[in-house]
């Protein structure tokens, strides 16, 4: 009954806040017409055809819905409620309102609790029914709870920028086998020390990419508007919570593993990944196409290989730090795709990093220079990875590294022939089966001897 109230008062003074009832009459359908649309509103903005409930209440003052379904999210709407105040059409209140429609609609514990607030009659007599059905209520308050904590967790996820999080950990796990000599190599201790490096090394990641999106929150809207901040599902102040904690929870791990190259690594990263962003005079280095694309060189390139192989060798397996031929390979083959990273990542963002004075490659040369640069730096460094593998003097690992590396130049060249650079979708899905190369190298590492 209190909540009936409430709901009561809030829907006159702010329709569109109570409970679900108006949410659901404003489905986007093809069939809703176009009409009482203001001038300055979105783009495909359709007015909701049915009466608002508080007309059919006969209380409160009337309200009108006018909604619009999100490019970046289908089936999610934005509806703004019009509360046309009596004698003043034209001074409406707007209040705007984010929901799923396709959730809101399909729920059918939600439409019963709808009916609940719809007409008071009824609503007393469905809650007491919803008082007696405790078990069902519970389900219906734990449902839209746990919708919640999976929304957040997949934008939790997309913040994370999984591709580069793929990247960290195989390419961690691969520079971590490399000093192993024998299956004897394989203690509690070793693991341990792995398992160290790469939680720090996870948590920096994760600050350097969510530090990026909060200065990035304008350049994403256009660029990347399916990420959490430029989306609006993440505060910026969750934000900045994310990014100190992860940064804390890095340094903790690496101070307390006691290891120098590790913490040396996590410093530079740290430095290197704040330059890259942060507004400021002589720093956000992202906006020069040479200070980005070497950030991201030095990290991916060298810090991953030598500081982490050092590491693992030196820390973990307390031995003397001695280089081997596939380290050596690692990080020349890692600086080519390194910079091929940094270079292509840019060319589907043309638009945004124009409009916001960043001066990547792309935007000085043009995407489709900058991706035949990108290809060509890949085709070469495939063949001098299959040149070394040819130079092996054990028969298996030639056999891997010759085929696994010619297999992977021809899928590459077979799929760079059909590309169009104008299409901004094909293009970033080719961008992630470069991120697929990158990690498909990684398994081959080990392998060139
Ligand atoms: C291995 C360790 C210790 C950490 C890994 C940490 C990372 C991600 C290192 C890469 C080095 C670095 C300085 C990266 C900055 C790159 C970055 C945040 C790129 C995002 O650039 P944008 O051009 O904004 O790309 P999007 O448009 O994809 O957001
Ligand atoms: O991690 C990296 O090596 C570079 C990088 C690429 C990208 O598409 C988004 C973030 C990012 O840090």
């Amino acid at each position: 009954m209190t909540t009936v109230i409430k709901n009561n008062v809030i829907s006159r003074v702010l329709p569109g806040f109570g409970f679900g009832d108006y949410r659901n009459r404003c489905k986007p359908t093809k069939r809703v017409g176009l009409y009482n649309v203001p001038n300055n509103s979105p783009a495909g903005m359709k007015r909701c055809p049915s009466p608002s409930p508080n007309r059919i209440r006969g209380e409160g003052p009337d309200v009108v819905g006018l909604g619009w379904e999100r490019r970046d999210y289908p089936g999610q709407v934005d509806l703004q409620w019009k509360l046309l105040q009596a004698g003043a059409k034209g001074n409406a209140t707007t209040v705007t309102h984010r929901f799923s429609a396709i959730s809101q609609a399909t729920s059918p514990r939600r439409k019963a609790r709808r009916q609940c607030s719809d007409d008071q009659s009824a609503l007393q007599a469905g809650c007491s029914k919803v008082n007696r059905d405790q078990h069902g209520y519970d389900v219906n308050w734990f449902e839209e709870i746990s919708q919640e904590v999976s929304k957040k967790l997949r934008a939790f996820y997309q913040f994370c920028r999984p591709h580069t999080i793929f990247g960290t950990i195989i390419g961690i796990t691969s520079v971590s086998l490399l000093p192993m000599k024998s299956i004897d190599d394989f203690t509690a201790t070793v693991l341990k020390g792995y398992l160290e490096a790469l939680a720090a090394a996870l948590c920096m990641n994760i600050y350097v990419v969510g530090l990026n999106q909060l200065y990035d929150i304008q350049i994403d809207k256009i660029n990347k508007p399916g990420l959490p901040l430029a989306a609006g599902e993440f505060s910026v102040a969750t934000g900045v919570f994310l990014v100190v904690t992860f940064l804390i929870m890095s340094f903790s791990i690496g101070i307390h593993s006691g290891s120098v190259p590790l913490m040396y690594a996590l410093v530079v990263s740290f430095l290197l990944g704040s330059a890259y962003s942060i507004e400021a005079p002589l720093l956000r280095w992202k906006r020069h196409a040479l200070l980005a694309a070497s950030c991201i060189l030095f990290v991916r390139a060298i810090l991953v290989q030598l500081a982490f192989f050092a590491h693992m060798q030196q820390h973990v397996l307390k031995r003397p730090l001695a280089a081997t031929k596939s380290l050596v390979f690692a990080t020349l083959f890692m600086c080519c795709f390194s910079a091929v990273i940094a270079l292509f990542k840019d060319i589907p963002d043309v638009d945004g990093d124009r409009d916001f004075g960043i001066q990547s490659l792309s935007v000085r040369l043009g995407p489709q220079r900058v991706y035949q640069l990108c290809i060509s730096i890949l085709l070469t460094a495939y063949l001098a990875a299959t040149v070394v593998g040819a130079s092996s003097t054990h028969l298996l690992q030639k056999i891997i590294t010759v085929s696994g590396h010619g297999l992977l130049a021809l899928t590459l060249w077979q799929r760079a022939r059909h590309l169009e650079v104008e299409n901004q979708a094909r293009v970033t899905s080719f961008y992630m089966f470069i991120w697929k190369l990158f990690y498909a190298e990684y398994f081959l590492i080990p392998f060139v001897q």
